[in-house]
């Protein structure tokens, strides 16, 4: 469905002046990108600001042309086949709308419907299934300036979806949105994707979304991947710490385990009778916890995964090293690319 092919776009960026000139040093915003999303994967496109997600959409979809590298979406150019790829393709910018402000939401749809040349009865159909589902019936008939933002951002996956496309692009769709109106967009996107077998690339910083939602991430940093693969195997890969938390049956001094040896464990904190143990990285947990109950009494224990927000967080500041599988390039690769050419 995607295939990008060392993809860069540079930006011409004013420099500074020299003498009656001004430099023009081009900024790098997408540096070498290449992936591929198959028919039916639910992927999400993440990054800390300014890391060029954005621009890759603008590509994808055509409205910005690659500085270099190939891309093909639906098996097409965007850039040279722009036209031919919207029939194709649904795009949806949170923070924009693609409907027409001073038209009932239902007008808006009406003139989607002529843009793309959607047949009468087809539309008919599809609106209805589109209206049920994302619970459009109350205010079909209200002006878009005058709708929420929930209701608007409903209004446009509606609009960018009915003409049936094959690959729905969505860059931020639930920012600003409230939790319930959030719930019903990610359990719409879920079933758009599992039962019409719809694409979907999706840009977001929610990580609800990410966790809900995309089975499988990429990652950029500076323009370039830095990681593609489960969330699951990202919160193994990088080096995110794991933490037991131990109720023992009275307060004690702090637990030390594998005393001398080279996995040698202390609390790092305690409160009466708990006590927190950082778990170095590959510790085997079921040990550590056979160890602590052979030597103390112990009511309680729970181990505490990293959430998917600390290892995203580690991974934009640059704390974990980028190496193992999934992971395209170590961390001192990507640090020692200049963005500027
Ligand atoms: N038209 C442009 N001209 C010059 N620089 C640009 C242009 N568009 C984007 N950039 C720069 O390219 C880089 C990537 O921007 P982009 O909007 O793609 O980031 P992003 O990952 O979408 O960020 P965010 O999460 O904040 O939306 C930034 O440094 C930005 O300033």
């Amino acid at each position: 469905m995607i295939e990008a092919a060392g993809v860069v776009k540079s930006f011409p960026v004013r420099g500074r002046r020299r003498g009656l000139r001004r430099s023009r040093t081009p900024l790098r915003a997408v540096d070498g990108v290449s992936f591929t999303v198959e028919p039916g994967e639910f992927v999400g496109y993440l990054g800390p600001n300014g890391a060029g997600k954005s621009t890759t959409i603008k590509m994808l979809t055509g409205i910005l042309t690659a500085t270099s590298g190939s891309l093909r979406v639906c098996g097409l150019d965007p850039s040279r086949r722009r036209t031919a790829l919207a029939r194709r393709l649904g795009v949806v910018f949170g923070q924009r709308t693609t409907l027409w402000w001073d038209l009932p939401l239902r007008d808006s749809l009406a003139l989607v419907r002529r843009l793309y040349g959607v047949e009468r009865e087809a539309h008919r159909a599809r609106l209805a299934e589109l209206t049920a589902l994302l619970e459009l019936e109350p205010f079909l008939g209200t002006p878009v300036r005058q709708l929420s933002l929930g209701q608007r951002m409903r209004g446009d996956l509606a609009a960018a979806l009915l003409h049936d496309p094959e690959l729905l692009v969505l860059d931020e769709p639930t920012i600003g949105l409230d939790v319930v109106s959030k719930a019903t967009v990610r359990d719409f996107l879920e079933r758009i994707n599992a039962e019409r077998g719809t694409t979907i690339l999706l840009t977001t910083h929610d990580l609800g979304d990410i966790e809900r939602l995309c089975r499988r991430v990429l990652i950029v940093d500076h323009g370039r991947l830095a990681y593609d693969g489960g969330l699951d195997e990202l919160r193994r890969t990088v080096d995110a710490d794991r933490v037991l938390v131990v109720e023992l049956a009275r307060p004690g001094p702090p637990i030390v385990l594998g005393d001398g040896g080279p996995e040698r464990i202390e609390a790092e904190r305690s409160e009466g009778p708990r006590q927190w143990l950082r778990l170095p990285r590959g510790a085997n947990a079921a040990a550590v916890v056979a160890e602590l109950a052979a030597r103390h009494e112990v009511r309680d224990i729970a181990l505490r995964e990293a959430g998917i927000e600390e290892v995203l967080a580690g991974l934009y500041r640059g704390d974990h090293a980028y190496s193992g599988p999934g992971l395209p390039r170590p961390r001192s690769a990507v640090d020692q690319r200049s963005t500027v050419e």
